[in-house]
């Protein structure tokens, strides 16, 4: 087991299944994995006497708030959640909790509410390579732009926002790596739990997506109007400022350089890690 091979002091889980509308079909599927892999995680941690931790949660333990409610902050209500996926994020945060209740000067909990994480490393070689049919907006774009897939459907057309489609604070990956970077140093100070919105703090609708991706890709990408999906909120974006104030973290990255980056990585591995092997063999080595 990891924890006896190596000299761990600090644990990211990053592991989990992603998708709202697919947790509304198979909500066994997401409470088994997204929440007893957790616990286990953490009974190991106590066994091995590893304090640190830091939990990828998401902006959906907010649920639907209200439009004159944002941009969000930590201190806002959760629990109130749409869907199976955001339910077992919300419990795994009250399990969190109690745990740092019950021994508070034993944990050191960092929980990152990620908004929407999208795009690509710059290099192109680092990227989301999903496994049978996604399920989130930007790899389906991306694959309708590929030709894999014939069209994109968006879904929800009458939402409250300028143009009808739900909005997001989609987030560049690699300032969401860099926000987890900072957090190693800020342990020493952490007593318990502490939580962080990582987005940018602006909100973009679905169609801007689309359009920002067109500029990427050059090409337009064909679409049909949809019924809206099961589980989506309308409208969410976050307050940022806390993660700045404390981790000295903010989002760099615009939604057209998202974008950009997401086509380089699309057009350099059309078929996603297949050539992985390839890619170890190079000694590729890339600089965050
Ligand atoms: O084919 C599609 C897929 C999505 N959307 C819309 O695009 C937006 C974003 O959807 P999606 O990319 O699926 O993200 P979310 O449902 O907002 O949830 C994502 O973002 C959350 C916050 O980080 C994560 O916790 C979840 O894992 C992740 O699925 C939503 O308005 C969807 O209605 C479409 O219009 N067409």
């Amino acid at each position: 087991m990891a924890f006896d091979r190596f000299n761990i002091d600090t644990v990211f889980d990053f592991t989990g299944r992603k998708a709202v509308g697919e947790s509304t079909q198979l909500p066994i599927l997401y409470y088994k994995y997204n929440m007893n892999g957790t616990m286990t995680l953490l009974k190991c941690m106590r066994e091995h006497d590893v304090q640190n931790f830091v939990f990828s949660s998401s902006c959906t333990v907010y649920g639907a708030p209200s439009p004159d409610n944002l941009p969000i902050k930590e201190t806002d209500p959760v629990g109130c959640c749409q869907c199976p996926y955001a339910k077992c994020k919300y419990f795994t945060e009250c399990l969190l909790q109690d745990l740092a209740q019950g021994e508070p000067d034993y944990w050191r909990i960092i929980i990152m509410r990620y908004f929407n994480p999208v795009g690509a490393h710059e290099s192109g070689m680092i990227g989301e390579d999903p496994r049978g049919d996604p399920q989130n907006l930007m790899p389906k774009l991306a694959q309708v732009a590929v030709g894999k897939r014939p069209i994109l459907n968006i879904y929800g057309e009458d939402y409250e926002t300028k143009d009808g489609s739900p909005i997001r604070d989609y987030i560049h990956v690699v300032d969401v790596a860099k926000a987890h970077r900072k957090t190693i140093k800020n342990f020493q100070d952490i007593r318990g739990t502490e939580v962080y919105n990582i987005g940018t703090g602006e909100g973009k609708t679905a169609w801007d997506m689309v359009k920002a991706f067109e500029i990427a890709c050059g090409k337009p990408i064909a679409f049909q109007m949809c019924g809206r999906r099961p589980g989506d909120v309308p409208k969410i974006y976050c307050d940022p400022s806390k993660a700045e104030k404390d981790l000295g973290w903010r989002a760099e990255r615009s939604h057209t350089q998202m974008c950009a980056d997401l086509w380089r990585f699309y057009t350099l591995n059309p078929n996603g890690y297949q050539d992985a092997s390839v890619l170890r063999e190079s000694g590729l080595n890339i600089e965050y």
